[in-house]
């Protein structure tokens, strides 16, 4: 299939990638991808890059170290790996007159609409200025709680903050095979998925190396949550000739998985890749019909169940009556408020609370079905 280039593309090069499964970076062949890139850009295509390598780099460049394996020493290796790599990014790019931008990123820097917004404009800037943004995640600063945790899943959050059209996640594999191809050697590619689902997931399996981070599994739920709010997304083998520029001319190269949804707009993809959600609510069937075919907003009659403790403009999770998530929204009320909302008409709302925020629980504007 040969379709429209995309405009604007995330281009996600795992440590496997870059690093061709040896302990040192890949200069020649970071030439080639840069090579690829640069050809794009001048065609019009915008360019993010994600990039993995900062903890191989540092390694590298302090001459493999004996080191123990804790979380300070690997922040330290990504401190002094990050300089190197953003280094050798700058000269590559430099080769076809283009400069680099470095964004750093942690979880809470995309949970808190204000920053996330500010990162978004930092992003804009450096493309209106046909700069390339070259992100990875702050791994000398963050630690568990504020870590996205890889760098599959930071892509596909810079795919939501860019508003790209096309993610590629590039790995050492040809794409998503039915098993692990390192412990099955016979297993084969999966060249489509409409839908992930769990039987899908239950194929995805960690990283087969010590310099990878999450595997397949995290590739899955970064393509999970990119196809939700409208990007494409492939995963591809990022030593195949010419792989970026095939995979934006729409080649069958790889594992495709398709857009759910056409765009989202911009608050909406902030939700899906903004704040880890503080609570749940259960929903009756009506509800969950109202919400996920007529797109309407969530009225408190539908609701079953508060769960957790929570303000107004919190993240909330919405489930059908057995649990399983349907959509995500902001609530423009707290759990004890919707605990005494919950199943009265809306016109009861004043009488029940005292005052009333609206008639909307979580307003369609706020809400994201899955
Ligand atoms: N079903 C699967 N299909 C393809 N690869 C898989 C699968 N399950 C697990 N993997 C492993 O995922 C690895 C790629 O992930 P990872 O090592 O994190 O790479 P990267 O550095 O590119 O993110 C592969 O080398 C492979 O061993
Ligand atoms: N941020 C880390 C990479 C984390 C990560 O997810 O790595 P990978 O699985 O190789 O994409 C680094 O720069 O070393």
């Amino acid at each position: 299939m040969v379709r429209q280039a995309p405009k604007r593309v995330v281009v996600k090069l795992g440590t496997s990638v870059l690093t061709g499964g040896t302990t040192r970076l890949d200069r020649a062949h970071m030439v080639e991808l840069v090579r690829q890139m640069a050809r794009l850009h001048q065609a019009g295509v915008e360019i993010v890059l994600v990039t993995s390598g900062a903890i191989a780099a540092g390694r590298e460049h302090l001459g493999f170290p004996e080191l123990s394996d804790s979380l300070a020493s690997k922040q330290m290796l990504a401190a002094v790996g990050q300089s190197q790599l953003i280094q050798a990014w700058e000269q590559l790019f430099n080769l076809y007159g283009l400069h680099v931008g470095q964004i750093l990123l942690t979880r809470a820097d995309l949970d808190d609409r204000e920053r996330y917004l500010n990162a978004r404009d930092t992003l804009q800037a450096l493309l209106d200025n046909r700069i390339i943004p070259v992100i990875n995640e702050n791994d000398a600063v963050a630690i568990a709680e504020i870590k996205v945790g890889d760098n599959d899943n930071l892509s596909a959050l810079a795919a939501l903050l860019a508003q790209a059209d096309l993610l590629l996640l590039l790995t050492d594999q040809e794409g998503l095979y039915d098993a692990d191809p390192r412990k099955h050697p016979d297993a084969k590619l999966i060249p489509e998925v409409a839908r992930i689902d769990d039987a899908l997931r239950a194929l995805a399996g960690d990283s087969g190396t010590s310099l990878g981070t999450g595997g397949m599994a995290t590739k899955l739920q970064a393509a999970d949550v990119a196809v939700r709010a409208g990007v494409e997304v492939v995963v591809a083998a990022g030593r195949r000739d010419g792989v970026i520029e095939r995979l934006c001319r729409g080649e069958a190269v790889g594992t495709r998985f398709l857009p759910q949804h056409s765009a989202l707009d911009s608050r909406k993809r902030w939700i899906l890749a903004g704040p880890p959600p503080n609570g749940s609510l259960q929903l009756d069937a009506g509800a969950v019909r109202a919400l996920c075919q007529q797109g309407s907003s969530l009225l408190a009659k539908g609701i079953l169940k508060v769960e957790g403790q929570f303000l107004r403009g919190a993240t909330l999770v919405l489930t059908d009556p057995d649990g399983k998530p349907v959509a995500r929204g902001i609530a423009r009320y707290g759990a004890s408020e919707i605990e005494q909302m919950r199943g009265i008409h809306s016109s009861d709302i004043e009488t029940t609370l005292g005052f009333s925020h609206g008639p909307a629980v979580i307003h369609r504007n706020d809400l994201v079905v899955l």
